[in-house]
């Protein structure tokens, strides 16, 4: 088995619906993505001879996911009202609205998904909130 992995990270702002504690307010994280890639043999010819797929490859994937989420306010749907919505996207603000709440877990999920949605072998997505807090997804 082979595994080879990608780190990105993106700094946005989000909130938890219903948590009952201080992350029920507006804040923020760096959050630190790491995706695990697997496969049980190498490319066998070709530009990718002897790789399970080229680094810039799953960097650009992981890298690409990040992007769509890096500086906006990550918002589950629903829980936001629509006049706020519309107050915050008229000041230009950047919004990106999920259908889960953006727990670390809700994201490294999605993550995945996004990453085995490109075609590869994503094995593993973690996602760090904070240094100390991290979440692991694994199919
Ligand atoms: N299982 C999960 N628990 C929590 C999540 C989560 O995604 N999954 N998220 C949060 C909040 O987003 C919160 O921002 C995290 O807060 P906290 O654990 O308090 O982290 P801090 O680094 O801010 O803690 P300090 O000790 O205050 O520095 C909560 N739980
Ligand atoms: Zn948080």
């Amino acid at each position: 088995m082979y595994e080879l992995i990608a780190e990105g990270h993106f700094d946005s702002a989000h909130f938890l619906h219903g948590y009952d504690g201080k992350c029920e307010n507006l804040h923020g994280h760096r959050w630190r993505v790491v995706a695990t890639f697997g496969a049980d043999s190498l490319v066998e010819d070709g530009d990718m001879r002897d790789m399970v797929v080229d680094f810039s490859v799953v960097k650009g994937a992981v890298a690409e996911v990040c992007d769509s989420l890096d500086h906006t306010l990550l918002v589950e749907e629903g829980t936001l009202a629509p006049a706020t919505v519309a107050a915050l996207e008229a000041e230009t603000f950047s919004l990106t609205v999920l259908p889960f709440r953006t727990t670390a877990e809700n994201l490294a999920r999605h993550v995945f998904g996004e990453l085995r949605a490109m075609g590869l072998p994503v094995t593993a997505v973690e996602v760090d909130e904070t240094p100390n807090n991290r979440a692991v997804c694994r199919p």
